[in-house]
């Protein structure tokens, strides 16, 4: 989707919370899903706090699109209830009185009504809450429950949709259950959506942008797979486990071996096990120690992938000094590669050579 300027989400804010001191500067692609990580404490729902209008910082700025939220030098603070925004919690924060039909259309302001009700039905259906609404927020379960809540903020007809660690409390099954609801809602509603979490993979199966917070600041920002592929940042993401993020089309799909093949590009396909449409769009999640190197195609292998690749860079971990670490380099893509240092030795690898990247298809996460 086009992003220009007049579209994108530009904060620089410092705030001053007992203690912690929250200086944080930002500009955001105004489409999309863009990911806060950081540990605990970093001030991920701080940011979230000033954008929803929830706190107000001693100077900054905030301009969503060409409307100016928050100028401090110009004295100006939208409140809340106007700026447009929903906000989604950790908890559902339900009104236990109302009925889910009643907490779903409470948000729907006044003066849009009419249109509002047209994205009713959209909005029930798309989180599959229409068996919901006579229930009271009582009886349902947590996952149910966030979903009204979801719903409840898309009804109030917002520009920007907040969330701020949705899954959280959610037991295994029902998270990736929430988690597949999300990802579809964000990928039809047309309005940029800021997601905290704490968990790389919710991050990896969501976010199209990422921003890392770290002791009040903004640490990085960048397209999702431009930033996993930092070295400089690999204590930072070690959560992600040194994870790369590839986008592709499915070009053909083997029903009888239940394997899809994805383009990369013109020149470079991946075999993976899938049962997906020809012409789907998919995002492949594969980690750095998944990929092994070999200096010429193999024959006789299990491995279904071998791909022609440059070595883009090379680095070391202190923290693990049996272990290399390659940047790879395929086409406009990047890979991370994993390596013993032993077998780098051994293949006497360096920066700008041309190996074969080895993925066994089974380690691939095709989201
Ligand atoms: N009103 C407040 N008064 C004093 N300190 C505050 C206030 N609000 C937040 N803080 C502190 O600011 C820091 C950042 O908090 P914040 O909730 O933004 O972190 P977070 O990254 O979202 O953390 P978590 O992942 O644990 O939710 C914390 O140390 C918190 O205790």
């Amino acid at each position: 989707m086009a992003d220009t300027p007049s579209s994108r989400l530009c904060l620089d804010v410092d705030q001053r919370l007992g203690q912690f001191h929250l200086q944080a500067a930002l500009d955001l692609p105004g489409h999309g899903v863009t990911g806060i990580f950081g540990t605990s404490g970093s001030g991920k729902t701080s940011v979230l706090r000033v954008i929803a209008g929830l706190e107000r910082p001693s100077r900054g700025r905030f301009t969503l699109g060409d409307k100016t939220l928050l100028d401090t030098q110009r004295r100006r603070f939208v409140p809340p209830h106007r700026r447009r925004i929903g906000v989604v919690f950790q908890e559902a924060r339900l009104f236990p009185h109302y009925s889910v039909r009643r907490n779903l259309t409470y948000g729907i302001p006044h003066g849009v009504k009419a249109q509002a009700i047209s994205h009713f039905d959209d909005t029930v259906e798309l989180l599959g809450i229409s068996a919901l609404l006579d229930r009271m927020p009582g009886t349902l379960s947590g996952g149910e429950a966030r979903r009204v809540a979801i719903g409840r903020a898309l009804l109030s007809d917002p520009q920007l949709l907040l969330m701020d660690e949705p899954l959280t409390g959610l037991d295994g099954a029902r998270k990736a259950e929430l988690l597949q609801y999300i990802l579809r809602l964000t990928q039809q509603v047309e309005i940029p959506v800021i997601y905290v979490s704490h968990d790389p993979d919710e991050i990896t199966t969501i976010a199209d942008h990422l921003v890392l917070m770290r002791a009040g600041r903004v640490e990085a920002s960048d397209r999702l797979p431009a930033l996993l592929q930092r070295f400089d940042l690999t204590q930072a993401l070690s959560g992600f486990d040194a994870t790369s993020i590839l986008e592709g089309c499915v070009s053909a799909c083997d029903p009888d071996y239940h394997l899809i093949r994805v383009a990369l590009d013109q020149d470079h396909h991946l075999t993976l096990p899938g049962v997906l449409h020809e012409g789907s769009r998919v995002r492949l999640r594969i980690r750095a120690r998944d990929i092994a190197i070999a200096l010429t195609p193999l024959k006789g292998t299990s491995y279904r992938n071998q791909l022609p690749a440059t070595i883009d860079a090379i680095t070391t971990l202190p923290e693990s000094p049996h272990t290399v670490e390659l940047r790879l380099r395929l086409g406009a893509h990047r890979l991370r590669s994993r390596l013993t240092k032993q077998a780098f030795d051994e293949l006497a690898l360096a920066e700008g050579q041309e190996i074969v990247a080895l993925i066994r298809s089974v380690a691939v996460n095709a989201l």
